[in-house]
């Protein structure tokens, strides 16, 4: 059995089978789950289960050590390390929940997994595959001295299968003296990570074999404090918008007229909520001038949201779903319409905040 590793104020543990509820509460989120690319998205419960019981099964024969991060209360992540098959590299993977960035935990689990990975293991050097859309994880594991090694492309199930570019990132023994010296500099206390990085491969409780991915986000080397500065706060832009399902179990989308931003790209209709409206009275409003359709009398329920930096703004966008309206929906803005079946979404483009909606209406609205 594996030791925990205190690296107070937290906790390297290894993994239980009671662990599955937390993991899963925490990575069925969006902002995590899209930078681990074996595990769709919406993560269903069962798998966080199975690949606790996989990580167990690996450690067990000696491929793969799994440690939960813990605080003081509860598990806010999970962080591993595996070996590739001659035992000349070892892979590591970490994610952590979306409350717990931002605060270095990230960085300085990494950090102590690395050293603990060379102390450990016959490994002469430790890989990590990262999104190349993940800059502050990429930019922590060249902070501990990590360089790139190859690039790569994975399909990220979590992305509805879209293939990703990857960055493979390495560290050889011989550099490990550097980050030997960081973990006398590093704490919790003096570093800051921007986002949980992650590092797609090898990692997840997505699937039997996937191990919780990882990596970082940006810190701070030399153990300087970093702040993101209150000026980078963007603007909030609030749009509501629908998914109206038909009988078929297809939905709608319209295409954004010539003229407006992002033109051409296909949408789920919707609009700018304005003062003094509710997303509700927003959406009535939008669909019956958009569309001439009325909501008023069907049943529209919040279905989910998008939260995602965009052009130096922030698109809030509740999302909800209607199966019952009245008036058959023309474009009244001149724009077109199509009825979709959601397995065919991924033809349409669409604009980037949307691309995640794909899978969940896919698990929604399928067979
Ligand atoms: N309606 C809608 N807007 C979306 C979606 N996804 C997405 O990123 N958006 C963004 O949300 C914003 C909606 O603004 P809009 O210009 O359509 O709003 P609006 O109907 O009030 O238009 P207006 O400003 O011309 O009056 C756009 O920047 C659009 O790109 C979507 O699925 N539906």
């Amino acid at each position: 059995m594996t030791a925990s590793i205190e690296i107070a104020p937290y906790r390297l543990r290894p993994l239980r089978l009671s662990d599955g509820a937390d993991i899963h509460r925490l990575v069925n989120d969006w902002s995590v789950v899209r930078m681990l690319s074996h595990l769709p998205f919406p993560y269903p419960r069962e798998l966080a289960d199975r690949w606790i019981g996989s990580t167990i099964q690996r450690q067990s024969a000696g491929q793969a050590w799994h440690f939960g991060i813990c605080d003081d209360k509860a598990l806010i992540g999970c962080i591993g390390v595996s070996l590739d098959a001659p035992g000349r590299a070892a892979r590591i993977g970490y994610w952590l929940g979306r409350a717990h960035w931002g605060r270095g935990i990230a960085t300085l689990c990494v950090t102590r997994i690395v050293a603990w990975a060379f102390e450990t293991l016959p490994a002469s050097q430790i890989l990590a595959d990262v999104a190349q859309d993940n800059p502050a994880s990429i930019a922590l594991l060249r902070r501990l001295g990590f360089s790139e090694a190859g690039r790569t492309t994975i399909a990220f199930l979590s992305r509805g299968g879209e293939p990703c570019p990857v960055l493979t990132m390495s560290l050889a023994r011989s550099g490990f003296s550097s980050v030997a010296a960081r973990l006398g500099t590093v704490s919790a206390e003096t570093s800051a990570d921007h986002d949980p990085g992650m590092t797609p491969r090898p990692t997840g409780p997505a699937t039997a074999t996937a191990m919780p991915a990882a990596s970082g986000a940006g810190t701070v080397p030399d153990g300087i404090a970093t702040k993101r500065p209150a000026s980078a706060a963007p603007r909030i832009l609030l749009v509501v918008a629908a998914v109206l399902v038909d009988r078929e179990n297809r939905v709608l989308i319209a295409r954004r007229p010539p003229g407006k931003p992002l033109a051409g790209l296909w949408e789920f209709p919707g609009g700018k909520v304005e003062h003094n409206e509710s997303p509700e009275q927003a959406l009535i409003r939008e669909l019956h001038e958009e569309l001439g359709v009325d909501l008023s009398a069907g049943c529209i329920a919040p279905l989910t949201f998008v939260s995602e930096n965009s052009g130096g703004r922030h698109l809030l966008m509740p999302l909800f779903i209607c199966r019952r309206w009245r008036h058959d929906p023309v474009g009244r803005e001149g724009q077109e319409l199509a009825w979709v079946s959601p397995e065919a979404l991924h033809a349409y483009p669409m604009p980037n905040p949307d691309r995640p909606l794909i899978p969940l209406l896919q698990e929604l609205l399928s067979g």
